[in-house]
């Protein structure tokens, strides 16, 4: 019995050691665990803190302007007298406006500058703030002036593929400048190429609103694709486009540009001498009034939407009341109600400008061979809803620049707006080079595609108009939907920007 107790004994303590045994094993395993986790973790942190620094260091994905840095920040705070808080004289450089705006955006885009007053500078975006601007003001008032440095900012500031800008002016030669810049879509400068430009902004709406309803999107703030940069088109003088088309006939297209092109992503700044003179409907889609001096009381609210003694007693001065040009050209009273505030725009050198311009980068120059398919144009100014903007293609495709002499001119610009520079010649290489035009009737020339004979494409480029679709058009030339040939049709679809536009499938 006692030998079984001892037995029993030694085998409980056995046992027990054995337990403790292997309960110590694991609690080492688990220390040891332990240790292992922890050193991961710190060598995560050390990881983290060294990309921390690592991006620190890097310099900021900034505006395209930051090249150009101001070179005086300071800003003479004096006001001009008879003008209420707007600054006598705005700082001369329009880097030092957008190095202020800069501070100001917080991350949003499309900022543009609107005027200068003791308390700062005034902005707004473009998106989701301010749609439509009216500039008003007697000739020589700095309408004119007060755009551009509107448009050369936000062109500053972002890529072309971002933004777009459509310039109908007609009333001299200040915008010639801008006809070979990335960021022209448009430029009608001379009044007979009004009618025409009209139409072309009726097409590009209706173009949109396809593509915005092929991706399900209400609008274009809902839209993520690549290939819809806002577009912001400015008419220098509204009566001009009268002449172009009866009084009645622009109103109604006013009012039908204005009030869909805001939900498309397209925003108008229109400028005249005298907003009173136009119909009231499509004064109604304007969100922002600048206006200057104005001969007398009745015109205060078509020009500002506010009536006299409301302007007044938020303490800004009414059109009526601001000083005339020369003395008070660039002064106006921004409304964008109830807010009001009154200002004075940095005027533009001529030197400023084309330095400024010369930083934006250019626009192919000239195609290698003219298209003989009516690829992108629009003889009737019929919309053609799946054909895009050549020059906007070609953009926003990625496609290089044909011009090299250009391409190095610009081509850190390029790089920071995210352009391809082109590395070779567009007559050989094996990708495809669609070169294309930013003239009023743009120009296609046809793409060198790898594995697709030059006579073929032409070939291809020309049935495309006949045909809804790329298998449509596939089964006209090759009596097949699908395989090689299909290929090749799709190829040279995508490099022309035809039938399904490739974009259009990415956001869907
Ligand atoms: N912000 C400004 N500060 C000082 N002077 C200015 C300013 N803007 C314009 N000016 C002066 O007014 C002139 C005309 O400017 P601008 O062409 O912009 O006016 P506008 O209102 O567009 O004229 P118009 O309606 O006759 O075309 C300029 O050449 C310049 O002398």
């Amino acid at each position: 019995m006692g030998l079984i107790a001892m037995n029993v004994g030694t085998l409980i303590f056995m046992l027990a050691l054995a337990a403790l045994l292997v309960a110590g094993v694991r609690y080492r395993k688990m220390v040891l665990l332990v240790a292992d986790l922890q050193a991961d973790l710190n060598d995560a942190k050390a990881m983290l803190a060294k990309a921390a620094a690592t991006i620190a260091a890097q310099p900021k994905p900034a505006a395209a302007i930051h090249y150009v840095e101001p070179v005086s920040t300071y800003v003479d705070r004096t006001p001009l007298a008879g003008a209420g808080n707007a600054l006598a004289k705005p700082p001369a450089d329009l880097r030092t406006t957008i190095n202020e705006l800069s501070k100001h955006t917080n991350g949003r885009r499309y900022f543009i500058p609107l005027g200068w007053s003791v308390s700062g500078l005034t902005g707004a975006s473009l998106q989701g703030d301010v749609n439509h601007i009216l500039i008003s003001g007697m000739s020589n008032a700095g309408k004119d002036n007060a755009a551009l440095g509107m448009l050369l900012s936000l062109a500053l500031t972002h890529s072309p593929q971002e933004l777009q800008i459509g310039l109908i002016d007609g009333k001299g030669l200040d915008w010639l400048g801008w006809r070979n810049k990335a960021h022209t879509w448009l430029l009608a400068d001379e009044p007979e190429r009004i009618g025409d430009a009209m139409a072309k902004l009726t097409n590009e709406r209706r173009r949109r609103r396809e593509i915005l309803a092929n991706a399900d999107c209400a609008n274009w703030d809902e839209y993520h694709g690549h290939d819809l940069p806002l577009l912001v088109v400015f008419i220098s003088e509204l009566s001009l486009l009268e002449d172009a088309v009866k009084a009645r006939e622009l109103g109604a297209w006013l009012n039908s540009e204005l009030s869909a092109g805001r939900a498309f992503g397209i925003r108008y700044i229109i400028g005249t001498q005298n907003a009173s003179n136009f119909e009231t409907r499509w004064r109604g889609q304007i969100s922002l009034h600048m206006a200057s001096s104005q001969p007398n009381r009745a015109a205060d609210e078509p020009n500002t939407g506010m009536a006299t003694s409301d302007l007044e007693a938020i303490g800004v001065i009414p059109p009526s009341k601001l000083i005339a040009p020369p003395d008070g050209a660039g002064v106006f009273t921004v409304v964008q109600a109830p807010k009001a505030v009154t200002v004075r725009v940095p005027f533009l050198t001529k030197q400023h400008r084309k330095f400024l311009l010369d930083q934006l980068p250019d626009a192919p120059k000239k195609p290698l061979q003219q298209a003989s398919a009516p690829v992108a144009s629009n003889a009737n100014n019929q919309a053609q809803p799946n054909q895009p903007d050549a020059m906007l293609a070609a953009l926003l495709n990625g496609e290089p620049l044909i011009d090299q002499r250009s391409i190095n001119q610009s081509s850190d610009l390029a790089r920071d707006n995210g352009l391809n520079n082109a590395s070779g010649s567009t007559q050989t290489g094996g990708s495809t080079q669609a070169v294309l035009s930013v003239n009023q009737s743009p120009l296609v020339a046809l793409p060198v595609v790898a594995g697709v004979d030059p006579a073929e494409v032409k070939k291809i480029a020309e049935a495309a108009p006949r045909h809804k679709s790329r298998s449509a058009l596939c089964n006209e030339l090759y009596g097949i939907r699908g395989g090689t040939p299909y290929n090749r049709v799709k190829l040279v679809c995508d490099a022309l920007g035809l039938l399904e536009a490739p974009q259009i499938q990415q956001a869907a």
